[in-house]
Parts: structure tokens; C-alpha cells; sequence
């Protein structure tokens, strides 16, 4: 097996866009820059406000296909004593990338997440999250992110790259577990469904 094949015999995709890639393009009815973008999912260890030890970042919708999150580092997040645990930062950041798809609106997956962790970041920093979608290739999108600490101008402490595949809405009925996904239809912020699940008809 070469190092670039995986169990499922699907490969590893690269993160560099194929030569017909285009560049991302902004939908007409994306919120408007500066408009946080809300929770898509209220149980999202990310996002969501009913996780009580999730990162509840928010993002806001930036110029272009851009966005920009904040997340503050909780104890519950550590990894090693007084640090954010890598995968929780990894988290941040693919959710901040996730994000970037709502202005596309197109519902993705992350297929692909490659991650620096260029310094520790300790408990209680706010985490400073931009993310850029670079191009679209049919349903792969490309995006980077970078977080700073000590403002949205400090130094880089941490960065990625992924590639998100869109799917339909059957990615969730098919795989999920159907007690979550009926709750989730049934929300009664019809913007959050809608969000889930009205996207890209
Ligand atoms: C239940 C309630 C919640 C519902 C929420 C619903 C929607 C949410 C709405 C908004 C969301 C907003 C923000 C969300 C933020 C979230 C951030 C977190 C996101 C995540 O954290 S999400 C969890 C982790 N993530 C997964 O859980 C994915 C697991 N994974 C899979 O589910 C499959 O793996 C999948 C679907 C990714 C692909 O599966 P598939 O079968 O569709 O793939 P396929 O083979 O068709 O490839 C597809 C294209 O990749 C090309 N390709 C493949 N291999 C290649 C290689 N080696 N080299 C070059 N290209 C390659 C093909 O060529 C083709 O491209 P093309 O179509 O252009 O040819």
C-alpha cells in the first residue's frame, strides 16, 4: 500500500486544486459581511449552544468567501495541563473551514484536514480564527485557515488546509443516527433548519 492509499482504497486527496478549479464565488443571499453566521446544529461540539464543554465558536461571515470565528480556550479543552488539547484546535479550525460553505451555500463534508500547531495555546486565550475558500472544483472546495492568539493580530499559532466534498442531504439521513437527525428537522428555529437542510436544493 502506497502512502497514499488509504483501507478504503479511495487514496488521499491532494490539497492542491486540480487545474480546472475556479475560484470560489460568493452566493447572492450570503450574509452580509460582519454578520455572525449562528449555529448550524444546536448539538455541534463546535458550534452549537447545547454543548456544555463544546468550543461554542462563532463566525462571522467575512468579504468574499471568507469568515472570520473567535473561540475562547475552556479547562475542559486541555490536553496537556494548561494547554488546548491539539484536536480541539483542529476542531476549531475545521469547523471555522466548514463555515466558509454556507456562503457558498452548499452543504460539504471535510474529506481532507491538514493541520499546523505552530504554538501551544494555553487556557483561557481566545483562539482568533480567519478561513478562505482558494477554489471550487466540481464538489471539492479548498479553503486554508490560520488562528492567532493575543488578537486578531498576533502570532499564528496554528493553521490548516482542507478539501470538502458536497453532498446531498442523505449524507446525514444515511449515516446519522435517525434519533438526532428527526430532532434536527423538527427544530424550531426554522433558519437552523433550514440552514441544515434547505441549502442547495
Ligand atoms: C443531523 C443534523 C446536522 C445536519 C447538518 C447538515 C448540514 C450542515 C449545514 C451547514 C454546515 C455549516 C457548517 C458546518 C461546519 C462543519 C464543519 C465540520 C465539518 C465536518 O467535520 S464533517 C465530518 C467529518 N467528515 C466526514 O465525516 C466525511 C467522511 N467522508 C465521507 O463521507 C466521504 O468520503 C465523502 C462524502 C467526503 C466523499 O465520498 P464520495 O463517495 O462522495 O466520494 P467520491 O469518491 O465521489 O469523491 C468525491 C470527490 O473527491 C474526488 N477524489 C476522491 N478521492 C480522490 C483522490 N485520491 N485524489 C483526488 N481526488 C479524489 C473524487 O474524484 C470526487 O470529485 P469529483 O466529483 O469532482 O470527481
Amino acid at each position: 500500500m502506497s502512502a497514499a492509499t488509504t483501507p478504503s482504497g479511495r487514496g488521499r486527496p491532494s490539497l492542491t486544486p486540480p487545474a480546472d478549479a475556479k475560484p470560489p464565488v460568493r452566493h447572492p443571499d450570503a450574509p452580509a459581511p460582519g454578520e455572525l453566521l449562528g449555529s448550524h446544529y444546536d448539538q455541534c461540539f463546535a458550534c452549537g449552544e447545547d454543548q456544555p464543554h463544546g468550543l461554542h465558536l462563532a463566525a462571522r461571515a467575512g468579504e468574499g468567501v471568507s469568515v472570520t470565528a473567535e473561540f475562547t480556550v475552556q479547562p475542559a479543552h486541555q490536553g496537556a495541563p494548561g494547554l488546548a488539547h491539539g484536536g480541539v484546535l483542529a476542531t476549531a479550525l475545521d469547523e471555522t473551514l466548514g463555515s466558509l460553505n454556507w456562503l457558498l451555500r452548499v452543504i460539504a463534508v471535510t474529506r481532507r484536514l491538514e493541520s499546523d500547531f505552530v504554538q501551544p495555546v494555553p487556557v483561557g486565550s481566545t483562539l482568533h480564527l480567519t478561513a478562505r475558500c482558494t477554489a471550487v472544483a466540481g464538489r471539492k472546495i479548498y479553503s486554508t485557515a490560520e488562528g492567532r492568539v493575543g488578537g486578531p493580530d498576533g502570532p499564528v499559532a496554528v493553521r490548516a488546509d482542507a478539501l470538502f466534498v458536497e453532498v446531498k442531504l442523505d449524507h446525514f439521513t444515511t449515516h446519522g443516527r435517525s434519533e438526532e437527525v428527526h430532532a434536527a428537522m423538527s427544530d424550531p428555529d426554522q433558519v437552523k433548519v433550514a440552514r441544515a437542510f434547505e441549502v442547495n436544493p
